[in-house]
């Protein structure tokens, strides 16, 4: 996982496995550390489709009762559990809760297997990344890393020792 200087973020568990939430906190969040400052978070639970009550939007009348909910499962990670991470997320990177956009903005539930939310969870975060990133190349370019330069100086560095 990659997140220098990123912009956003989109933290991925699965519906039907707490332990999948859990992993995000313990194992993932620490890798975010490099995103910028300002970085968005979104918090997605996918697989919604494996629900039992899951009910895609647009599926034709009875389409549901002719799938069945012999192989759905029960949710384990509900809209709650995931706001609560996004709060503990915005405790970690010390931002101000007034100041982020809400938790309940910024946690989706999607599928995607049958697309559902896909869009609309993609607009969302496009929609609010890019006029960040519009703000950061106004006020100038990036602090970027020099590799040619770092190797320049340590050569210089070691010729004087
Ligand atoms: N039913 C369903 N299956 C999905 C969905 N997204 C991914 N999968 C399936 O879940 C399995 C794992 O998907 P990956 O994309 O490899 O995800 P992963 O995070 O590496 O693996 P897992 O932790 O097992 O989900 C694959 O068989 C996917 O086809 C979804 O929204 N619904």
């Amino acid at each position: 996982m990659y997140c220098r200087s990123a912009s956003a973020i989109i933290l991925t568990y699965d519906v039907s496995n707490m332990q999948s939430l859990l992993e995000l906190e313990d194992r993932f969040l620490g890798l975010t550390d490099t995103a910028s400052d300002d970085c968005i978070f979104a918090v997605v639970g996918n697989k919604i489709d494996l629900i039992d009550d899951y009910e895609a939007e647009g599926e034709p009348d009875g389409e549901r009762l002719r799938r069945g909910s012999a192989s759905k499962l029960r949710k384990q990670v509900h809209a709650e559990d995931a706001i609560a991470l996004y709060k503990r997320i915005m405790k970690y990177r010390m931002v101000d809760e007034a100041h982020a956009p809400a938790a309940d903005k910024m946690c989706f539930e999607t599928s995607a297997k049958t697309g559902y939310n896909v869009d609309f969870l993609f607009e969302s975060v496009f929609n609010m990344v890019v006029p960040l990133i519009v703000k950061k190349k106004a006020n100038g370019p990036d602090e970027t890393v020099n590799l040619a330069q770092n190797h320049h100086e340590k050569k210089t560095k070691s010729g004087c020792c």
